[in-house]
């Protein structure tokens, strides 16, 4: 077990930046998943970590000591770290054993230990019986399965994790997740784990890491991700919200925040300042009532998805047009009827400054 602490990390490749100014702090033992779009920059700071590439500056340490930082680098298998990609990179002329084995023979470790290490390794992944298995007679998961057991069989203190569990099926998926979730607490190693699949972080990790072009937008718990997004685009790739334009009148005396929306008095909550503003609204925030009800706001449904148990009801405002809100119900309602809304929470955020150019 072990902390990370990557601090001011920047990173090109060529004249690209890739990384601009990374600070974060992975706690011992924690399980923290690095989330973002492709192209953000999460495997090349976990590659980083892993001293698989060079900082441009900045500084990287491991449990308080520096691995990467000015005049000092730690080579790659110094540093004690695990990991598991997405493609397995399993030895396809090995069988299970034997891949799971060799790691720990290149360290000397002696032939009896090994086999124990082995055997608890791959009972840890619920793969015993198939220690004679070639990869190529294994399926997706079972694959991954055995990666995961070469890793923790050489006992690392962190476990760094390409999105590994990209290419199996969602069911496998699932079932994956929880494994990953049941070896960390198990294992109290400190788990790194790269996704762009928003649910897949929220899933497994303690607290999402979100990187947008480079930058850190906000470092929390999924909860709080979800609820008190920092930025539009944590509030837009978490939970997929609706961003619509609003105007922040002022913060009441209970706390909450007084906002306009198309017209509309609505209280809710949030971190802005009286201006333009942008509400982030979830499914479970939008209220269907009849339509004309006193004191909602008028909306129509534009299409229907049945989501098992209830339906995505995506919902257009007459008064703002080109947004889309998404609610959800128990009955579906008609394509095309109108109805009205209210709203039970949210979170306001300041706009960006391109919003207000353009409010102003
Ligand atoms: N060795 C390299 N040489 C040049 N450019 C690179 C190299 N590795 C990564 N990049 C570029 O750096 C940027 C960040 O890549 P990175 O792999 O870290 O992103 P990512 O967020 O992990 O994306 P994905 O989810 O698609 O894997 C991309 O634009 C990528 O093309």
């Amino acid at each position: 077990m072990a902390s990370v602490d990557v601090i001011a990390a920047t990173k090109s490749f060529g004249k690209t930046p890739v990384l601009r100014g990374v600070d974060l702090a992975i706690a011992d033992g924690e399980f923290l998943a690095l989330l973002g779009p492709s192209g953000c920059g999460k495997t090349t700071l976990l590659r980083l970590i892993a001293g698989l590439e060079r900082l441009g500056s900045g500084e990287i340490r491991i449990d308080g000591e520096v691995m990467e930082g000015p005049g000092r680098f730690v080579d790659p298998e110094d540093r004690h770290l695990g990991m598991v990609f997405q493609s397995y990179a399993l030895w396809p002329h090995m069988s299970v054993r034997r891949n799971v084995e060799f790691g720990l023979a290149m360290r000397g470790v002696a032939r009896p230990e090994r086999r124990q290490r082995v055997a608890s390794a791959l009972a840890a992944v619920g793969l015993t019986g198939l220690e004679d298995r070639r990869p190529q007679a294994l399926s997706g998961g079972q694959r991954q399965r055995a990666a995961l057991a070469r890793c923790i069989a050489l006992s690392p203190r962190i476990i760094l994790l390409d999105e590994p569990l990209a290419n199996l099926d969602a069911h496998l998926r699932h079932a994956m997740q929880q494994e990953f979730r049941r070896l960390h607490r198990e294992t109290g190693t400190t788990f790194v784990f790269v996704t762009h699949d928003q649910s897949e972080a929220m899933a497994l990790a303690d607290r999402v890491a979100v990187m947008d072009k480079g930058q850190l937008q906000q470092v929390g718990t999924p909860e709080a991700l979800y609820a008190e997004p920092a930025t539009a685009m944590v509030a837009a790739f978490v939970g997929k919200g609706a961003l619509l334009p609003v105007a922040v009148e002022g913060r009441s005396q209970g706390g909450s925040l007084s906002i306009t929306l198309a017209g509309h008095r609505i209280e809710s909550r949030g971190d802005a300042a009286p201006g333009p503003g942008l509400l982030c609204l979830r499914p479970d925030d939008v209220v269907i009532v009849p339509a004309n009800f006193p004191g909602s706001l008028p909306a129509r449904v534009a299409e229907v998805s049945y989501r098992g148990g209830h339906y995505a009801v995506d919902l257009v405002l007459p008064a703002l047009p080109g947004h889309r809100i998404e609610a959800s119900m128990r009955h579906a309602p008609q394509p095309g009827e109108a109805v009205s809304l209210q709203f039970e929470g949210g979170w306001v955020l300041a706009a960006p400054d391109a919003v207000r150019a353009e409010a102003a």
